[in-house]
């Protein structure tokens, strides 16, 4: 089983992360996990926060000499920014005149709608958003996507499985039904300002961004995240906890801002009369196969053998630049929302934080199957697996 744990605030000085359960052997260096960071701050739309911040990865435990060591891999990711937010975000109490004197300080009281703000605030008794706001904020998925790099490279090494995502819609344009990238498409994604990989419809995707920023909007979208060579029978049908659409569905949920998931052909499989939503199964030369891959390579919540693929829907950041009504809480008059920053659109990064969720789920339910405290008896287990199979 593979646990994995984050702490630390938006402006903290940084993140943590903790992943438990990964198979010695795995290679995977700090300069890989700054590689998978760098790539959650691509994508058009992205506010001014991502072009100064840095992320300071060090990894502090479970790995040596390039190899995880089957120890709880630990990784810290610092903030930049930090020393601008040492006395907002200090874990120790502060003199009052010192935190008077900084109007940084000044408690948030205009929740903003979209934002865990108000209901965090009478959750949890505050008065003030910032320690609510400063936790909800998807700066966090920066530390998942630190971990989902070391479960990505586990994928690779002991099961040769490939992740890609792209951009499907952002606002009202879409890609076309039928692009599936494939793993040698993700350079050629990454490139892409918005991740897409239909020329027309990417271009149609940066120019809402633009029309929603010139109108002091923002926009949210849906990415598609694809796994290649998973072999059938990870996840189970036994069990509710055990399904592995239900477990990534969960973890896609578990990112900031998605509102849908959606396994194969999602909603679209709902309108369909069966003989037309489902994947008849032939014999092949490789073995049996299923025609097409309606259902996403999962049936009975476990993998079916045919590629991955799941969708998650995001909504328009929270934090409108043409900013919301509210109501001051400490006043009970109507109000605008607190809105000094924010990203117009952070669809691309989505996908990254997606690639992300998907790995570790993925590496989990390959470790639940195949057992093996190393990536060399993973890989041999799962030889084992595949070659004693009755029905290939
Ligand atoms: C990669 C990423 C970047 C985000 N950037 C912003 C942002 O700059 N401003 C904002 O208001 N919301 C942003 N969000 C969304 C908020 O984090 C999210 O709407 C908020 O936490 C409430 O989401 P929930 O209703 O799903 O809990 C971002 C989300 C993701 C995944
Ligand atoms: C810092 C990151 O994203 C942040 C996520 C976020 C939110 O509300 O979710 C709001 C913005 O931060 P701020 O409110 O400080 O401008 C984003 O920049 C990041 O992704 O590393």
């Amino acid at each position: 089983m593979l646990r994995w744990l984050t702490a630390g605030e938006s402006h903290g000085p940084e993140l943590v992360a903790i992943l438990e359960g990964m198979p010695a052997g795995v290679e995977v260096t700090t300069a890989d996990v700054r590689h998978a960071l760098a790539r959650r701050r691509l994508g058009h739309g992205r506010g001014a926060r991502m072009k100064f911040e840095q992320d300071e990865v060090t990894i502090v435990g479970g790995v040596r000499h390039g190899r995880t060591l089957g120890s709880p891999v630990a990784i810290r990711v610092g903030n930049s920014e930090w020393p601008k937010w040492e006395t907002v975000m200090a874990a120790d109490p502060v003199d009052p005149d010192l935190l008077a004197a900084q109007a940084r300080n000044a408690p948030l009281s205009r929740p903003r709608p979209g934002h865990a703000d108000l209901s965090g605030m009478q959750k949890y008794g505050f008065d003030d958003a910032r320690p609510v706001l400063d936790r909800a904020s998807a700066r966090e998925t920066a530390a998942r996507v630190a971990l989902g790099q070391v479960a990505r490279a586990f994928l690779r090494q002991a099961l040769g499985v490939e992740i890609v995502s792209h951009v499907v819609a952002i606002g009202a344009a879409e890609a076309p039904d039928g692009v599936v990238p494939g793993p040698g498409d993700l350079a050629a994604i990454d490139e892409h300002p918005v991740r897409c990989l239909d020329a027309a419809a990417g271009t149609a995707m940066y120019e809402e961004i633009e029309a929603a920023r010139k109108e002091g909007d923002t926009l949210g979208g849906v990415v598609e995240v694809l796994a290649y060579g998973l072999p059938p029978g990870l996840g189970s049908y036994v069990h509710w906890d055990r399904r592995l659409d239900a477990r990534l569905a969960a973890a896609l949920m578990g990112i900031q801002a998605i509102k849908g998931v959606a396994v194969g052909d999602g909603f679209a499989t709902a309108r369909r009369r069966g003989s037309q939503a489902h994947d008849e199964i032939e014999n092949t030369p490789d073995g049996v196969r299923r025609v097409t891959n309606r259902a996403g390579g999962v049936e009975g919540g476990m993998t079916n053998g045919e590629p991955l693929r799941v969708r998650a829907a995001m909504k328009p950041i929270s934090t409108v630049p043409r900013a919301l009504s509210t109501v001051d809480v400490a006043t009970g008059e109507p109000a605008k929302a607190i809105n000094q920053r924010s990203d117009v659109c952070a669809v691309p990064a989505a996908g990254i934080v997606a690639e992300a969720m998907v790995a570790l789920v993925l590496a989990d339910v390959a470790v639940e199957k195949l057992g093996g405290d190393s990536v060399e008896e993973v890989a041999r287990n799962l030889s084992g697996y595949l070659s004693s199979m009755v029905i290939k």
